[in-house]
This record gives C-alpha cells, structure tokens and sequence, in this order.
C-alpha cells in the first residue's frame, strides 16, 4: 500500500504499520532526554521515521571525545550545546519540511523547569541518559504525569531497553547498588589500592598541567593551609613553563626537586609526624637511582616497570607534556605515561601491588568503553518499542489516556554472548511492579535503622540531605513527624524558618521529644507528586555494628562523614555521587554544572570516577547503563558485563 503524500522514505513504515500508525507517528509528542551516544541516534531514527513534533533535553557541549561515536556532531560543533546541534542536524534529515525539533538546554532534574505539567506535554518520553540521577528523576516524572517512557542504556557491548508506564516496574523497582566511595584522605593520604594512586596520578597531572590547577584534588592554598612540600616545586614548574626564557635545564631541575618532594621528603614528613603510626605497612621513602637520568629502556606497555624506568618516564614525559599542557585524555599516550609512572611510584612507597601501562589505562580511563554499534542498536529498539506502544494504543482504540495496555512493550536486553538459541538479543515480558518500591507502588513504608549514636550526633539538616535527598531522591520534600507535626519544608513559597530551626538540631531533639524508635516520617514531594512513610527503627550501637558492620558491605550504608544508617525494603538508591573521570570531561562539568540548578549529573561508563559534593548538598551520581538488572549481570568483567553499581567511586569530601 502506498500513499501519495508519503515521502518515498517511509513507505516501507507505511506498509508495514499501516496509515494510521503513520499518522500517529506524525503526530504524537515526543520528549528526548539526552543527546550523547543513546540520543544521536535516537534523534536520527525518529526523524527518518517521520516523527514531527520532539523536544530534546540536554545540559552539555559538544566535547572533542564525543565525535567518534556521537554521529550528529562534527569538528566545528565543539563547545555548542548538545541538543541544539543535535536537533539541527538532525531536522535536516527529515523528510517533511515543517518537523518541528526544539532543543532545550537544561538540566532535567531543575524542577523549576522540567516538572509534572512539563512532562504532561509529551506522548512518551525517550530517555537517552548517563546516570541514574536523572533516570529517576525522569521515572518519577513519567509516573506523575501519566505518559509512558522508555529507558535505555549501554555498558559496552551490553545494553537494554525498558518500557515503563503505571502498571509495570518502574526504573526504580529494582535496588541499584550505591557506588563505593573512597574519601579524598585516601586518595592524598593513605592509598591501599592501585586505583587510589592511579586517581592521584591524574590529579597530579591535573595540578601540573591543566589550566586551572585549583581544580586538582591534591591542590593546596597558601592562604589557607601549610603546603604540602610539593607544592612549591609544582607551581615553580607551572611557572617555568609560562616563562620563555627558563632553559630546558631549569625545568629538569625543578621535575627533580618535584619528584624527590612527592615520593621522599613529603612521605618522610608525614612519618616524621607519625601520621602512619597504626598503618599495616610503613611507607617506604623512595631514593632517586642514580642511573634513571639516562636509562631510556624499550617501550614495554605490558609489563610492571622497575623503579628506574618508572623515574625516566616520569620525567621524560613531563617534560614532553610540559610543552603542550593540557587537559588529561587517556587516549593521549604521552599524559597516560606520565601517570602511569607517577602512580606506581607512589604505589612503591605504599607497598601497592604495581600496574602496567595498560592496565594502568584500563583503570584511569574507560575499562568499559562506549560502544557506537551498542548504542545504535539500543536507540534501534527503542524505536520499534515506540511503534509498537503506537500499535497498542490504536488497537485499544482508548484516546483518553496516554498510557498502552499493560503488558505492552518489551524488556530488551543486547548480549554480547548469543544466547542457545543464537540471539544477540533477548526480549523479556515487563515485569509487574516491586509491591516494595514507593516511587510507583502507593502506601509503602521504608524501614530506615539508626544506632543510637545517630540520634545523639546527627543534625536533621543532614539527615535530609543524606536520607530523604540523596537516598530517597527526594527534591523538594516536606516532612512530618508522626503524622501531624511539620518539620521540614522545602520548594516555593516553603517556610524556611523551619528549616533554620530544626535544621541544627540533632535528630533527638526534634519537636515531641524528637527521633526514637517507632517514629514515623511522612516524606511528601509535590514536584514529583510523590509520598513515602520512612518508619524509624533504633538499635543499639552494637548491634547496629553487629547487624550492618564493615566487614559486611553489602549491607552497610553510610555517608562519606561516617553517619550510618541502613535502609530496608527495596527502596531505589542511587549512587550518592557522581563525577567525570578525566580532564576532557571535567570541562563539560562546568558547562553541566552552569545548566543545573537543583541537581548536577554524571556519566557512567568509567569505572574509576570522582565525586565531588555540591554545596547545595546535592551529589551528582554516577551508575551503570540503566540500573535494570540485567540476566547478565554475573558475567565476568571480560565478557563484558554490566558494572553498574559497581564502579569505584572517588569521593571528594573536603
Ligand atoms: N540531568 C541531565 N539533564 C539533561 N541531560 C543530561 C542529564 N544528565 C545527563 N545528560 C545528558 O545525557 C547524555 C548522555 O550521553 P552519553 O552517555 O553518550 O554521555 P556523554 O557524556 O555524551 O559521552 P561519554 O560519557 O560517552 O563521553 C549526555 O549528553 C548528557 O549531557
Ligand atoms: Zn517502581
């Protein structure tokens, strides 16, 4: 069958949905959350489709490391906005003439914007994400304002598809584990891991060589704070290289008082001060071999390097770099040889077991990298998704809701292994909503367990921020204690008088004799229409230990200044931070961070990623593809399998 009117390039749509789906894919109302890898694609699909009326959702610029896989962009684009480039490039690929694309550039967790009466605009919402804070917040949206949406992501070679309206799992059915979160003193103090030195390494780099070297975690302010014996080495360094006459000589000297003040004089002051006194393992204060001067050895990628290597390459590639600074990219061979050295140096004087270069790259980039072909793919089944959404809703012939039968749509997951009956893609049922999950399920309790001692030490404001914000994803919340007493407001026109009172007291404090066992909080949200009752439980702080300790980290939670708490059920978590995990992407931070106001986000494919605390309270968050279980989650790492929840998290709490 064919139609005059219709472009040549969707007769084959045409006769294979039929005209009215056709006329419903022209007409329906499309929201497009995130134009990166997922979203290009997504954009180029739905305009070939004939898709007509889509707004795009983006808060980054276009970044150099994004042309290889982000195929709407090109060159000229960097530093434009995302979802501006990508809707124009992306309208000149439709066919008709009047497609309305509008690009907003925002961040979508600023309720000020993208809120419940927003999202009512849209038909279905595509989401396109990195992390998991937008996920939800996006989930949480979709759910209030009744329009189906379709969540989507990669790790690599693996990737799903998850249709979600009311009446199937939500996002946040299934419980995403919260990322591990090393605090700042571990990364300049007392590192145990190859990835701490390897983190410091890049922050070194980043001290030594990007533009701002206050951005670097090992940064220190003479105003503020007695330096670090490195310091005065480092910024003399940065000094040489903006001086056109300090001779080649001079900086070699200056790497070498920089290299004997970071892995001798700097250790042996902390030992002096007996900072390691209770430490497994004294640090060892490293001593420069003679011979590294002029040790230039074979090029050995693969293999751990001796002490002496290590120093030539240390300094052979700062001085190199030293010509050219700039921000950290893995992908730059001369930056990752200068952390590469820089991190096992340090990893021998805390008796770290050693990394080479590649592995070392492994760890400072992306152990995961993004997949075009993965991400293609998945912006592939997001679309059949959506015709098949279309479908059902026509064959229901129910126009008052936005919402398709249940049971419509499909959980679709992309393997890198086939599967025995030799499918790279396996399509399951949508599974029926978590009666434990309170973001779609109405009347849940969470069962939140505090020690004692959180009673007794922990301020409200704080519990807010960590518990009902950061844990519960609450935006704007309300709260009551025991069912008819406010105390805590937050959105417009909220009283801020109370949250001044009862912000600063502790948690025992609060009004009617405070938090104790038994208590009840109503948590409320309007910005996401949304209502949970948080039942306190207190135990001893032994048994808290006891039940929740260290040694069992699965079933800890605690927030980076040691306040521990644990939350039972399945409520959602998510990940309490998030970061970028090199230079290049720490650029477009700022650009995230200018477009947010409420929340920031992350990205997710780098498995080593440091957090930083936003003064708003506000953490950014980092997490997997899409926080769906996947079937495959228990493949190894080498075959490919989702890290989600699981990467190493590098909190900055200072
Ligand atoms: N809260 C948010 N609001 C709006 N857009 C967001 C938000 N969080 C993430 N995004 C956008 O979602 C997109 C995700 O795309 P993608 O996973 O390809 O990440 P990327 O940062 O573009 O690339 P990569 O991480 O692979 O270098 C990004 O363009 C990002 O700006
Ligand atoms: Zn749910």
């Amino acid at each position: 069958m064919t139609n005059e009117k219709t472009p040549t390039i969707l007769t084959g749509l045409l006769e294979s949905l039929g005209p009215d789906c056709l006329d419903r894919i022209q007409n329906c109302r499309l929201l497009v959350v995130g134009a990166g890898g997922i979203g290009c694609e997504l954009l180029k699909n739905l305009s070939l489709s004939g898709f007509r009326h889509v707004e795009v959702v983006d808060l980054d610029t276009i970044d150099v490391s994004n042309l290889n896989r982000q195929l709407l962009f090109r060159a000229k684009h960097v530093g434009q906005p995302k979802c501006v480039v990508g809707v124009a490039v992306a309208k000149d690929l439709s066919p008709y003439a009047d497609t309305q694309m509008t690009a907003r550039h925002g961040n979508v967790c600023d309720n000020s914007v993208f809120n419940v009466q927003y999202m009512e605009q849209f038909d279905l919402v595509l989401n396109a994400l990195d992390n998991v804070t937008a996920r939800r917040r996006v989930n949480r949206l979709c759910l209030a304002a009744n329009v189906p949406m379709m969540e989507a992501g990669t790790t690599g070679y693996l990737g799903q598809v998850q249709t979600i309206y009311k009446g199937v799992a939500c996002y946040e059915c299934k419980t995403q584990e919260p990322p591990k979160v090393y605090p700042i003193c571990t990364i300049r103090s007392t590192p145990s891991q190859p990835v701490h030195t390897i983190v410091w390494a890049k922050e070194l780099y980043k001290l030594l060589l990007s533009p701002d070297p206050s951005q670097s975690m090992l940064w220190e302010d003479s105003q503020n704070e007695e330096l670090s014996t490195y310091m005065e080495a480092a910024l003399e360094l940065r000094d040489n290289n903006q001086d056109p006459d300090a001779s080649e000589d001079t900086k070699k000297t200056t790497i070498d008082r920089l290299w004997k003040a970071l892995y001798a004089d700097e250790i042996q002051k902390q030992l002096n001060m007996d900072r390691y006194k209770t430490a497994e393992k004294t640090p060892i204060v490293l001593e420069m071999p003679t011979a590294a001067a002029n040790t230039q050895s074979e090029w050995k990628p693969m293999s751990i390097w001796s002490l002496t290597e290590c120093v030539y390459e240390f300094r052979n590639a700062l001085m190199s770099a030293l010509e050219m600074p700039e921000f950290f990219d893995k992908d730059d061979e001369l930056a990752m040889r200068f952390v590469t050295a820089a991190a096992q140096l340090r990893s021998m004087n805390f008796h770290i077991p050693l990394q080479s270069y590649h592995d070392t790259k492994g760890i400072a980039g992306n152990i995961i990298p993004a997949i075009a072909t993965t991400n293609a793919i998945v912006a592939g089944l997001q679309i059949l998704q959506v015709f098949s959404l279309l479908q059902a809703q026509l064959a229901n012939k129910d126009n008052s809701s936005k919402l398709p039968p249940v049971g419509t749509g499909k959980y679709i997951n992309c393997l890198r292994n086939a599967t025995r009956n030799g499918l790279y893609l396996a399509a399951s049922p949508l599974e029926t909503p978590n009666p434990q999950c309170f973001v779609c399920r109405e009347q849940v309790t969470v069962v939140l367990t505090l020690p004692t001692k959180a009673l007794q030490v922990i301020s409200f404001a704080r519990f807010v921020q960590t518990i009902i914000q950061q844990e519960l994803g609450f935006a704007e919340p309300t709260v009551y204690l025991n069912q008819d007493v406010l105390i805590w407001e937050e959105g417009n026109d909220s009283d801020e008088a109370l949250r001044r009172v009862n912000g600063v007291k502790l948690l025992q404090d609060l009004p009617r004799g405070g938090l104790q066992h038994g208590s009840v909080l109503t948590v409320e949200d309007f910005s996401q229409d949304l209502q949970v009752d948080v039942r306190v439980v207190v135990v001893s702080d032994e048994d808290f230990r006891r039940q929740y300790g260290k040694e069992d980290d699965a079933e800890e939670d605690d927030d980076a200044d040691g306040f521990r708490y644990h939350i039972g059920g399945d409520k959602p978590v998510v990940g309490s931070s998030a970061g970028e995990d090199d230079e290049a992407k720490e650029s477009s931070v700022d650009n995230k961070a200018a477009a947010s106001a409420v929340v920031e986000d992350g990205d997710d494919d780098g498995v080593v990623e440091i957090v930083e605390d936003t003064s708003d309270g506000n953490k950014r968050a980092m997490n997997g593809a899409t926080g769906h279980e996947s079937p495959l989650k228990k493949q190894k790492p080498s075959e490919g399998a989702s890290t989600e929840g699981g990467e190493e998290v590098i909190e900055i709490d200072d």
